[in-house]
């Protein structure tokens, strides 16, 4: 299977700031350990700080590949843009927080994706990627 994972605005400091709400591990090194595990299956990684290039991204993978596990950062709270393109996309989408939006500020509270995602994956740490890999393989077997 192809499968995308998708990082929105900020991701790409993961390791660097804040570990204790994100953790130590940088991506890249993360992202390494998910091709091992689902080493049978082509896993994209894709990082951007500009809504507009998720957005492109979406629309260039979302009618061809088999799934799309997507953390769209700060963006989750705020894009009608990209609950839009999700909804406009035949490429089923897992939503990803690395933390529990829901113990944090009020306006993490509420997302304008989950509406559109086949399902989504909240405070688990970076394991929710790995979570929402293994969803998308067991929903298209
Ligand atoms: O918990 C998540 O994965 C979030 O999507 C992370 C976003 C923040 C991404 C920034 O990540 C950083 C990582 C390290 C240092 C600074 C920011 C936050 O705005 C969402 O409410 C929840």
């Amino acid at each position: 299977m192809r499968i995308l994972i998708l990082n929105g605005p900020n991701l790409n400091l993961l390791g660097k700031r804040e570990p204790e709400i994100y953790g130590r591990k940088a991506f890249e090194d993360y992202f390494g350990e998910l091709q091992a595990q689902f080493h049978e299956h082509k896993l994209e990684y894709f990082q951007s700080n500009h809504e507009g290039a998720l957005l492109d991204k979406l629309h260039e993978v979302g009618f061809s590949y088999d799934g799309i596990v997507f953390n769209a950062g700060a963006y989750t709270h705020t894009s009608v843009a990209l609950g839009d393109a999700i909804a406009g996309i035949s490429t089923p989408v897992i939503e990803v927080h690395i933390s529990n939006v829901h113990r944090r500020e009020a306006f993490r509270h509420h997302s304008y994706l989950s509406a559109h995602c086949a399902g989504i994956i909240v405070g688990l740490g970076l394991q929710g990627y790995a979570l929402g890999v293994q969803a998308i393989i067991g929903h298209q077997s």
